[in-house]
């Protein structure tokens, strides 16, 4: 965040938990803007892509024209962090979602595997006490239908773990986490990910 000046960023609100997002960083002293265009873009240091429904959001994605705005986004030195449904979009390659004809790609920027809905059925919500790399106390982690980062390439800096699996990973300016840091009602992965930003 440089000097006193309030950081720009913006929410993905295509679909999904795009609100608690906003309020998280509000709380932080940022200004937020939805992004559902590619013209939201503008101005912005970095974007949150909310939990949701990742083929959804593919199809809105492609759609709007923010899957290539979003390319070039982060080609021209912005952030993206991505929480369950919008990590999978960053992922370089997403498992799980194979039987849906005509699917437009995800964004592929990030190089690590995910595995949509991995911890099944019976489990496919729950809370998990993280230690993450940078944050002094543990983070309570609400995961919901989460995907499951089965491999992460040498670039990608793991910050947390849960059960010997990464849910928690950064490379550069892109972070993904596999859980819904807005619903803890502890602002700090919000503070870490406004600090990546220019
Ligand atoms: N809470 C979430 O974002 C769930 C993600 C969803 N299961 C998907 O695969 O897109």
């Amino acid at each position: 965040m440089a000097g006193n000046l309030r950081p720009q960023v913006g929410v993905l609100a295509l679909q999904g938990a795009f609100r608690e997002h906003r309020q998280a960083l509000e709380r932080l002293g940022a200004e937020v803007r939805e992004v559902r265009l590619p013209a939201d873009l503008a101005g912005l240091s970095g974007v949150v892509m909310p939990g949701g429904e990742s083929t959804t959001m593919r199809r809105l994605l492609a759609a709007t024209g923010l899957h290539g705005a979003l390319l070039e986004f982060v080609q021209g030195g912005g952030g993206l962090w991505g929480t369950c449904a919008g990590a999978i979009l960053l992922a370089r390659d997403i498992t799980g979602d194979s039987d849906v004809p005509g699917l437009p790609p995800a964004l592929g920027l990030l190089d690590m595997a995910v595995q949509r809905n991995a911890y099944g059925r019976q489990v496919d919500s729950f809370t998990a006490s993280l230690n993450v790399r940078g944050l002094e106390a543990p983070f309570e982690a609400f995961f919901i239908r989460a995907p499951v980062i089965t491999e992460v390439g040498a670039g990608v800096e793991v910050l947390a773990e849960h059960a010997g699996q990464p849910v928690a990973v950064r490379g550069g300016r892109l972070m993904a986490t596999t859980f819904h840091p807005e619903l803890s009602g502890d602002d700090s992965f919000h503070r870490l990910f406004l600090n990546m930003l220019p």
